[in-house]
């Protein structure tokens, strides 16, 4: 047998292995996290843009919500302005703030809708402002019981679904960048972790998957966790098993499940086509995160 027939006979068993995943998820809305890290090189990039056009092209409705963190740490070094984290926040000064939006919305956002174009999609570009997609207020971090003001940095008040879903019902594919605004037009940064379940659980999506830099979340062993039932989430925490930027991570997820999102993962975005992996195949990867203990 030639290369070429064996090519097709493979991509043939692919699809005979997607096709019941399409129907049952045809027209159903897909949440995916895009994390800064999983942004790495430009494989990964074409891999995970790819994904998401397919995913439009068989008749789901993929949302994007990005990230962006590493691009925002660059570009304040740039321009010489201090950053520093608390319990996994940028404290978001004016400048700041300024930086962080215009690298989000002017550089990130573009640059995934411009790939995603590119590859015969068709995505629009958002942030909170448009048609006030994000509305949101001050948010205040606690660290040893003492309130700390952390500057512009937002709690998502309410989600504004009409606009995605105007998309979403056309051949669009929305990208939404994790900046909010308040009642008198502020701009406020977002955790895009926070965004994200927040978009899926006011879209109450069927799925919201987050692509990251490891290969699941681990046990104390070290070894990926499948699944995680939400009633066990903050005993790992406690325990130290879950920590740093998993936290939010984790504790988003658990809010989307306890808010009606029906299956939430956390996979790895360095795997090329980790998306079509996880949303097509039997056996999926990384870990889903549940109310129940069951995996279909
Ligand atoms: N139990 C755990 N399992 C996996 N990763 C964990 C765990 N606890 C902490 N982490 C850390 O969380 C990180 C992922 O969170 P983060 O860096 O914020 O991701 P992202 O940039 O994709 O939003 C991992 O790289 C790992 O260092
Ligand atoms: C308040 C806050 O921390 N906002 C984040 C927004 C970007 C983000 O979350 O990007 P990743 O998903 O790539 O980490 C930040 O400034 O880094």
């Amino acid at each position: 047998m030639d290369s070429y027939t064996e090519g097709l006979i493979k991509k043939a068993g692919i699809l005979v292995e997607a096709l019941p995943y399409i129907q049952k998820l045809y027209k159903k809305t897909i949440v995916i996290k895009y994390g800064g890290n999983a942004m790495i090189n430009d494989e990964l990039k074409k891999s995970v843009i790819e994904d998401v056009v397919l995913l439009k092209f068989v008749g789901l409705n993929p949302v994007l919500v990005h990230g962006g963190g590493p691009d925002i740490s660059n570009a304040l070094k740039t321009y010489h302005v201090e950053s520093k984290f608390i319990n996994g926040l940028r404290v978001t000064d004016e400048d700041t703030m300024h930086i962080a939006q215009m690298v989000l919305v002017g550089k990130t956002n573009k640059e995934i809708v411009s790939l995603l174009n590119a590859k015969g999609g068709k995505a629009i570009g958002l942030c909170g402002l448009d048609g006030k997609l994000i509305e949101c207020k001050k948010l205040y971090t606690y660290v040893d019981g003492k309130k700390e003001d952390i500057g512009f940095v937002g709690e998502v008040e309410k989600i504004n679904t009409k606009v995605i879903k105007l998309l979403t019902d056309d051949e669009y594919i929305p990208v939404i960048a994790p900046v909010g605004v308040d009642g008198n037009g502020q701009s406020y940064n977002i955790n895009a972790d926070t965004v994200a379940a927040e978009v899926a659980k006011a879209l109450k999506a069927e799925k919201l998957i987050y692509l990251t830099d490891v290969d699941g979340v681990k046990d104390k062993e070290g070894e990926v966790m499948p699944v995680i039932p939400t009633d066990e989430v903050d005993g790992y925490i406690e325990k130290g098993v879950i920590s740093g930027g998993m936290i939010p991570k984790i504790l988003s997820c658990k809010d989307a499940v306890s808010h009606g999102v029906k299956r939430v993962h956390i996979i790895d975005g360095r795997i090329l086509h980790s998306i079509l992996l996880e949303i097509f195949t039997k056996k999926g990867i990384g870990t889903m995160i549940t109310a129940d203990e069951f995996h279909d």
